[in-house]
């Protein structure tokens, strides 16, 4: 099928053989270790890095040269059509996204773009039932991780050269632009980006794969027919896994029983936009199907939404970031000291509420960037002994329930408090980034950056900026409450607190119920209600 190699069939040589069984051991031992955090996750990094590095160096005469996937789309859709997929509306071509679609009819919101049999389905279940089902039934991580079933699946087939998805495997892209290809430079852009945890555990756990499966293979009897034992490269290894982490889908097993991981060819061509996913499988005609989700014109690229995630996971998962993500929010960690002496009563009204007294929140790029759980953590981190337990005891209007409503003022210093604490955590978490906005933003017009540089300064800028405009929110609120109020005054620690007319803190106001305090020192003016915060 047009595919060159440089080696028709590796034959290792002992010492290549011993080498890399040393090398995997080593591997296996490291990426074994316990979960780090901070600098020392860093440099566990760092020294997996070299590893892979030298494994790579090893190989890189294995590396067969690969064909353009240009080359191979006329086959792919014959041989969709051989399969009774209906491929006359749509073509493959290039865009600024990679391949995608391209319509060659109108199609309204709604109408059905796509329907794709599950006999063209690479899935969990055309594993166990292809060269590699007696090893499944076997191996445990095979068993348990569908994925990298689906993974080490779809490497196995890309070795056949019988397989019944070869023309399928041969448009699939032949790199990825997922944090797993960066090198430590561009990754060490996203210092301070929550994402980098996820992303050095993710290389640590593909690390620890590789070496696993190395192994395993290597022992398997001279007869098997899994195609792995002459060659199983990490650079393979790493593409499976890639293509399975940016392309996969869930369907219904055949049996109804569960769901699967699937590649679903041609529906995989398609590129993300916002939007609702409009992707569903009908058990009747055993096909998945894809609506339109909105109006496209003839020649017009056909998107699709991939679901809600924001861009650290788009861009851990999918190897991009999308910047007008409707979906975008960034993560905060937030704990209560265990050596606050109010610690027990603060404990016992987050239970209440089912938050726990360490946690981490998400702040959104929307309008209200804050959601319930963290108003109300704010709300209790600052309170006072008084308020605590007058909250506990769930008198009156005091329901906790009431601290989730971001406009439920629970008093006047606790609002301000809650804000001004909020505004500290924000500035660490900007400064632990140590670049500012204005660097990104001047970074991001550097012609030479490489695409991995500019796909890890936009997702610490995107970060940034919803730090920024969270920032901007919480001091709008706290301002108009000291607006709204009276006078700033300051308690002994230094902190303003607001007094009315009477020169008293009005104490809890529920906008809506009680809002006689408030009315009284505001000439009626209902504080925070309708507050348009830009
Ligand atoms: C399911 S595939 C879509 C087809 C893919 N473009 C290709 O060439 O095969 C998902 C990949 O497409 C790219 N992609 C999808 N939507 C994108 C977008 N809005 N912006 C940038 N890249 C996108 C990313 O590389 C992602 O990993």
């Amino acid at each position: 099928m047009g595919r060159k190699s440089r080696k028709k069939q590796i034959r290792y040589s002992d010492t290549y053989g011993r080498e890399m069984m040393s090398l995997a051991n080593n591997l296996l031992e490291k990426a074994n270790g316990p979960p780090l955090s901070g600098t020392k996750q860093w440099e566990e990094f760092l020294e997996l890095h070299k590893l892979v590095e030298i494994i790579r160096e090893k190989q890189i005469d294995h590396i067969p040269i690969e064909t353009s996937r240009d080359e191979h789309i006329e086959e792919f859709l014959t041989w969709l059509k051989y399969n009774d997929v209906e491929v006359d509306h749509v073509s493959i071509e290039k865009f600024s996204e990679g391949y995608g679609l391209k319509a060659l009819k109108e199609f309204k919101k709604e109408d059905t773009l796509l329907t794709v049999p599950r006999k063209v389905m690479m899935t969990v279940e055309t594993a166990e039932s292809s060269v590699l089902g007696s090893l499944i039934s076997k191996d445990r991580v095979l068993q348990a991780m569908p994925n990298i079933t689906l993974s080490v699946h779809l490497l196995c087939e890309k070795q056949l050269e019988d397989s019944f998805w070869k023309p399928y495997i041969n448009i699939l892209p032949r790199s990825y632009n997922i944090p797993m290809y960066f090198t430590p430079e561009e990754l060490h852009l996203l210092k301070g980006s929550p994402a980098l945890d996820d992303i050095l555990k993710q290389y640590k756990n593909i690390g620890r794969q590789y070496a696993y499966f190395y192994k395993l293979f290597q022992i398997l009897p001279n007869s098997t027919k899994v195609p792995l034992k002459e060659r199983f490269l990490y650079d393979d290894y790493r593409w499976a896994v890639s293509t399975v982490m940016t392309r996969q889908n869930h369907i219904p097993a055949c049996d109804g029983t569960h769901r699967t991981t699937s590649l679903v060819p041609l529906w995989d061509m398609c590129n993300h936009c916002n939007g609702v996913i409009t992707t569903g499988f009908d058990v009747d005609t055993n096909s998945l199907y894809c609506l339109a989700l909105k109006d496209f014109q003839i020649s017009d690229q056909i998107f699709i939404f991939y679901g809600a995630r924001n861009n650290a996971e788009m861009l851990t998962h999918d190897g991009f970031v999308y910047l007008p993500n409707s979906h975008d929010n960034t993560s905060i960690k937030i704990g209560i000291s265990k050596n606050d002496p109010l610690f027990a009563l603060k404990a016992e009204l987050l239970t209440m509420l089912h938050i726990s007294t360490s946690r981490t929140f998400h702040i959104f790029c929307t309008e209200i960037p804050i959601p319930p759980m963290l108003v109300a953590f704010l709300k209790i981190i600052v309170m006072g002994e008084d308020e605590l337990k007058e909250r506990l005891r769930s008198e009156n209007d005091l329901n906790p329930a009431l601290l989730l409503d971001i406009d439920h003022v629970a008093s006047i210093e606790n609002e301000i408090k809650m804000w001004r604490f909020l505004d500290t955590r924000l500035d660490l978490l900007l400064k632990i980034y140590h670049v500012s906005i204005k660097d990104d933003e001047a970074m991001l017009k550097n012609n030479d950056l490489t695409n991995n540089a500019r796909l890890a300064i936009q997702l610490r800028l995107s970060e940034k900026k919803i730090l920024q405009q969270t920032k901007k929110y919480g001091l709008k609120r706290k301002d108009r409450t000291s607006k709204l109020i009276g006078s700033d005054e300051e308690n002994a620690n230094g902190e303003s607190i607001n007094v009315n007319e009477e020169g008293n803190i009005p104490r809890y106001v529920n906008v809506g119920t009680t809002v006689d305090i408030l009315d009284k020192s505001l000439n009626g003016e209902k504080l925070l209600a309708g507050l348009d915060i830009q």
